[in-house]
């Protein structure tokens, strides 16, 4: 367990309770009081600093925390850079929904995302001679993966593309993305690979399919909170 006595960020005070070295991250904090109350032991809240809840406990025996990130990459990027850089935690596993883009996607299936494409500049700050391709941890992945065979998930490992955008104005740009194999489409992966890679800490997103973008097809926001189990159940193996 990681002691965070002393330590507090603008968005992030724990006032001395713990947090683990591994953390599974929904965008949705209320996602995140579900998996405590759901999964973990003892839960303790660390934060709730903007209502972005955080907890820990443990499940099965081994500890684990789980805290909201909020939407967008921003949020991802502040909160998953304190926690990596401020309290040391070394394994993040976003639980995300995400939009399928394949038509061999289907609700409810799991997505694992090996890579993250995006449209966003959030790796211009490392000031690169070209362009990054920000990649999950394979230990994790390849541990997720086999944890969904054994849970009977229905799973896809690719590419996904992390966009700043939920609303577009050009109808085009899922097509394209479609068009060079990305599963699906969320907004936060990118920058919590990128954070987890300028340090050299273990990252992995996980996404239930919350509606196909092709097919016109969706789940509700209730279902959101609280349906995607399969995932949840996936990331807790990774304590
Ligand atoms: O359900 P979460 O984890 O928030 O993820 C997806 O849902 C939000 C958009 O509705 C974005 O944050 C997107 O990445
Ligand atoms: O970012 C997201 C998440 C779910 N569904 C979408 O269409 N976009």
């Amino acid at each position: 367990m990681l002691d965070t006595h002393g330590k507090s960020t603008p968005h992030i005070q724990p006032d001395g309770a713990p947090i683990a070295e591994t953390i599974l991250l929904p965008g949705d904090p209320l996602r995140a009081k579900f998996i405590a109350e759901t999964y973990l032991e003892g839960a303790e809240c660390f934060n709730q600093v903007r209502g972005m809840l955080g907890f820990t406990g443990t499940h099965r025996g081994k500890e684990v925390s789980v805290m909201g990130t909020g939407m967008g990459m921003p949020s991802m990027g502040i909160y998953s850079w304190e926690l990596i850089n401020v309290f040391g935690v070394q394994n993040l596993i976003r639980v995300g929904s995400c939009g399928a883009l394949q038509d061999q996607l289907n609700l409810y299936d799991v997505v694992m995302a090996q890579g993250a494409s995006t449209d966003s500049n959030y790796a211009n700050q490392y000031q690169l001679p070209g362009t990054i391709a920000p990649l999950a941890s394979y230990q994790l992945l390849e541990r997720a993966k086999r944890a969904a065979d054994e849970l009977g998930a229905t799973t896809h490992v690719g590419g996904v593309v992390s966009s700043d955008v939920f609303y577009n104005a050009n109808d085009q740009v899922n097509q394209r993305w479609a068009s060079m194999g990305m599963l699906a489409v969320e907004m936060e992966a990118a920058a919590l690979y990128l954070n987890a890679a300028a340090v050299g800490v273990n990252a992995l997103a996980l996404f239930t399919v919350s509606d196909h973008i092709m097919r016109q097809e969706e789940t509700t926001p209730e279902e959101r909170q609280t349906a995607f189990t399969q995932m949840m159940e996936i990331a807790l193996t990774l304590t």
